[in-house]
C-alpha cells in the first residue's frame, strides 16, 4: 500500500456564492479503503462527486494517477473509465437485460470484443451471486440485486478506483448486507482501492483503513479506521458516532 493514486490538495468548492468545501486535503494509496463520514450536509457527496468530474470546483487540485482532474467534459469521459462510481440510485438501463447493461460500456466505450466482455460479465455476475439473472430486465430485480448489478457494471470497466456514495441508503434492511458483502469482498480479495460514503457505521468500522470525518465542509479528522472507531480525536466525531448508535 505505497503507491498514491489520488491526491486532493486545497480543494474549495462553492455552489453559487455559498462555499460548501473548505481547503480539503487528503490522499489515497493503492489498495486503501477510505470512508468519508460526517453528518448530513457536511459535504461527503460533493467531495466524492468532484473526484470524477461530476462537480466542478473553484480552486485547489485533484490528481488521479499523476494527472490533473480538470472540470472538462472530454477529460471526464476518460476519467470515468478509470474511476467507477456507484450511487444510491441504481440507474440501470430499463430496456436492456442485465448482461446488456454490463457489457454496454466495455464494448462501446472501451471497444472490447463482445464475446470477451460477455464472458467477463458472467464471471462478475457469478461473483455477486446473480448468474441466473443475466437475461433478466432491471424491473425483475429487487433493489439489492439491482445495486449488485450496478457494482458489477462499474467493475466491468476495470476501474483503478471505486467510489461508493450511499449505495445502501435506499435499500430495505434485509438487502443491505448482500451489497456490503460484495464491497468487502472487493477489498479483501481484489485489493480494490475505494472511497466510501456510508451511514453504516458497523460496515465502515470493518472495512475502512482510514476515515475522513467532515463537518460543514471541513475535514475535522483524517484518522486510521481502527483508531477512529475506538477513540476518535475530536469530541464532534465522538458525538457523531454516539448519534449513529455506534
Ligand atoms: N446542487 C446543489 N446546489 C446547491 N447546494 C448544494 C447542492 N448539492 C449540495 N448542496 C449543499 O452542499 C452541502 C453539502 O452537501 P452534500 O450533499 O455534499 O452533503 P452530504 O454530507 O453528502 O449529506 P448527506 O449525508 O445528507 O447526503 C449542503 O449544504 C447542501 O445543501
Amino acid at each position: 500500500m505505497t503507491e498514491e493514486i489520488l491526491k486532493v490538495a486545497h480543494l474549495n468548492k462553492f455552489y453559487g456564492k455559498r462555499q460548501v468545501l473548505f481547503d480539503i486535503n487528503f490522499d489515497l494509496k493503492k489498495g486503501e479503503v477510505l470512508a468519508l463520514l460526517g453528518p448530513s450536509g457536511s459535504g461527503k457527496s460533493t467531495t466524492i462527486r468532484t473526484l470524477n468530474g461530476l462537480e466542478d470546483f473553484q480552486s485547489g487540485q485533484i490528481t488521479f494517477e499523476g494527472q490533473n482532474v480538470i472540470p472538462d467534459e472530454k477529460h471526464w469521459q476518460d476519467l470515468r473509465q478509470k474511476i467507477g462510481m456507484v450511487f444510491q440510485s441504481y440507474d440501470l438501463f430499463p430496456n436492456m437485460t442485465v448482461l446488456e447493461n454490463i457489457v454496454l460500456a466495455p464494448t462501446k466505450v472501451q471497444h472490447r470484443e463482445q464475446k470477451e466482455a460477455e464472458a467477463e460479465a458472467k464471471k462478475l455476475l457469478a461473483m455477486v451471486g446473480l448468474s441466473d439473472y443475466a437475461q433478466s430486465y432491471p424491473r425483475q430485480l429487487s433493489g439489492g440485486q439491482k445495486q449488485r448489478i450496478a457494482i458489477v457494471r462499474a467493475l466491468a470497466m476495470h476501474p483503478d478506483l471505486m467510489l461508493f456514495d450511499e449505495v445502501t441508503a435506499s435499500l430495505d434492511p434485509e438487502m443491505v448486507r448482500g451489497v456490503l458483502e460484495i464491497i468487502k469482498k472487493l477489498s479483501d480479495e481484489e485489493d480494490m482501492t475505494m472511497l466510501i460514503v456510508t451511514h453504516e457505521m458497523n460496515f465502515a468500522a470493518q472495512i475502512a483503513d482510514r476515515v475522513l470525518f467532515l463537518e460543514d465542509g471541513h475535514i475535522l479528522e483524517d484518522t486510521p479506521g481502527q483508531q477512529f472507531f475506538k477513540q476518535p480525536q475530536t469530541e464532534r466525531a465522538q458525538k457523531f458516532l454516539e448519534s449513529m448508535d455506534f
